[in-house]
């Protein structure tokens, strides 16, 4: 897989990982300045990382979680020559300040409340130094459980994709949503690779355009054939018979199988079930939030109006309009053939069968 991110590669003009944690310094690849540029930024400071989350330098459920989770590290590097007790304090103030940059995606909260949980189990911890590299232990196994994860998740989902099948997506929940070979963008990557030839429909998705910039730039480098799509060509697409399968991304699943995913995706999903295609729902186990009972119980994060009223750097709205800006919608789970995982593909009755996962 040429030119993919986060892809084992020599091939020079892949495009770097979604992030790299080097020398005790956090890197970002800046997706918001793809597909035109590629920048990689340093994080100087937890409140650059903060921004990078928020400004959605780097976004995708998986690479919040593991992008917080360095980021807590990054907080953490001065106050390793404070007194353990102190450490301790500093370390739950700034993980609440990072969970604060975006309240939809579950794997930010969870990944920093491990690392929370890490440093519980280390009481006979010499000095906050010994804390700290606790810290960058454990992040550094999330990261690298991530990419497994996403092996995972294509394994299970890689019969679903037959030769010359159409598969249709919303957003980007590829490889540059995660440290590995993506979650919706899984299945793809193992069936491209064993030589199935299909074709994806990527949505652009607006007002951020992930599919547009992120889905179909790391597909069509990577040499699968994928189509972009206005989001209101899906319903004709489906109508013409090019799509068979629907597969998509998700910030969090509630514990009946409901579902947070970008904006659209709701749309998208009564859409492949008035048209007879089933939709499967990508998503590692650390997307699974069986703390909430249904969709109703998913925060939705709500974005600036100047996403919508501006296309790029063009306005395209009058000034004073009223907007409204949700970044995710919540999709019911009786729209939802199957949920994706690393533990296994997942059907109905999804209350006890997504719980079953972890028994
Ligand atoms: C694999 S999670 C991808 C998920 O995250 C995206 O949202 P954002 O780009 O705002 O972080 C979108 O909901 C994707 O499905």
């Amino acid at each position: 897989m040429s030119g993919m991110p986060n892809a084992a590669t020599s091939v020079p003009n892949a495009i770097p990982a979604t992030l790299e944690w080097r020398d005790d310094t956090l890197y970002l690849l800046d997706q918001t300045r793809l597909p035109l540029e590629i920048v990689v930024e340093r994080q100087a400071c937890v409140e650059q990382v903060w921004k990078s989350i928020r400004e959605l330098k780097v976004r995708g459920a998986p690479a919040i979680g593991v992008a917080g989770a360095y980021g807590l590290c990054v907080a953490m590097q001065d106050s390793r020559t404070e007194s353990v007790e102190s450490f301790r304090a500093r370390l739950a103030e700034r993980a609440a300040y990072l969970a604060s940059a975006r309240p939809t995606a579950v794997n930010l909260q969870w990944a920093l409340e491990r690392l929370h949980a890490r440093l519980a189990r280390q009481e006979d911890a010499a000095d906050a130094a010994a804390l700290y590299d606790a810290l960058v232990d454990e992040a550094t196994r999330i990261h690298a459980e991530d990419q497994a994860l996403c092996e995972g998740i294509g394994r299970h989902g890689v019969a679903l994709i037959r030769p010359g099948c159409g598969v249709l997506t919303h957003c980007n929940a590829g490889a540059l949503a995660t440290t590995g070979i993506g979650t919706a963008t899984a299945p793809m990557y193992l069936a491209h690779r064993c030589g199935t030839r299909f074709r994806v429909y990527a949505d652009e998705t607006r007002p951020l355009l992930q599919g547009a910039r992120l889905t179909a730039f790391e597909l069509q480098r990577a040499g699968i054939d994928v189509t972009l799509l206005t989001d209101n060509m899906a319903a004709a697409t489906m109508q013409r018979g090019l799509v068979d399968l629907v597969i998509v991304g998700t910030d969090r699943v509630a514990a009946n199988g409901d579902f947070a995913n970008k904006i659209g995706t709701l749309g998208v999903a009564i859409l492949a079930k008035h048209f007879g295609i089933p939709l499967y729902v990508a998503c590692p186990s650390s997307t699974l939030d069986l703390a909430t009972r249904a969709g109703e119980g998913i925060v939705i994060e709500e974005r600036a109006s100047d996403e919508v009223t501006s296309f790029g750097a063009r306005r395209t709205a009058p000034e004073g309009v009223a907007v409204r800006n949700p970044a995710f919608d919540i999709t019911p789970h009786a729209l939802v053939a199957g949920f994706i995982t690393e533990r296994g593909l997942v059907g109905p009755p999804f209350e006890h069968n997504l719980a079953s996962l972890f028994s």
